[in-house]
């Protein structure tokens, strides 16, 4: 357990904080729709997700690649699924409205990062990679404020490993939102 959820959720957070650091406009997005579905008196939390539809599209644009490497000796290629122009309009285009709204990538199989079938990653509903990645973004979102650097964009190469992580890793400024000063306090309460 300890293995199939820490390197893979680790890697899947920095992939999708990535894609929000390159896309400024989804990040105030996403911070719009925490607001109103939370608010500023407490965390994320798992029930929320469901109505986070925004901040579950773009988390789905990471998991649709960073999946780790099939277990199964069934002779299928899930890291292909997702790159098959055949299957995805626009492949290399920011369309995290693709995933929106209740559409969910498994739709027809043409993605599948947790796997399917009885060897699937587990969960209530959404498997628990969905709901570790959507709870620590969500959560990293809602309490504080994120940019890059410099104009310079987030480089998005993939490293080597088998949960594929970005070549270099991703750094960036974050400070604390004010306005949710009682939420972030909760980080540190025992
Ligand atoms: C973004 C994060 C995650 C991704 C992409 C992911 C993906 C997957 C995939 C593809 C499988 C199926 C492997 C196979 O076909 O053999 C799997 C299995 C599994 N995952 Fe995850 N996972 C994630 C997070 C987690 C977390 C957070 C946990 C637990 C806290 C977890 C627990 C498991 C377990 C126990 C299995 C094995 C299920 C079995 O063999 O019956 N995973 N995961």
């Amino acid at each position: 357990m300890l293995v199939a959820g820490t390197d893979t959720s680790a890697t899947t957070v920095e992939w999708v904080m990535a894609l929000f650091l390159n896309h400024p406009e989804a990040l105030a997005e996403v911070q719009i729709e925490i607001d109103s579905v939370v608010g500023h008196d407490r965390l994320v939390e798992d029930s929320d997700l469901q109505n986070l539809t925004y901040l579950q599209s773009v988390s789905s644009l990471k998991h649709f690649d960073s999946i780790h490497q099939p277990r199964s000796h069934f002779l299928m290629n899930p890291l292909r699924m997702p790159l098959e122009p055949e299957l995805w309009e626009d492949l290399d285009r920011f369309v995290p409205e693709r995933f929106g709204h209740g559409r969910r990538e498994y739709k027809g199989y043409k993605s599948i990062p947790f796997g399917v079938g009885r060897r699937a990653c587990p969960g209530p509903g959404a498997t628990l990679g969905r709901l570790v990645v959507g709870l620590i973004v969500g959560a990293l979102i809602q309490c504080f404020k994120w940019q890059r650097f410099g104009v310079e964009e987030i480089d998005m190469a993939e490293g080597s490993g088998c949960t594929m992580p970005p070549a270099t890793p991703v750094e960036a400024l974050c400070k604390p939102r004010e306005k949710n000063d009682a939420v972030s306090s909760q980080f540190t309460s025992p």
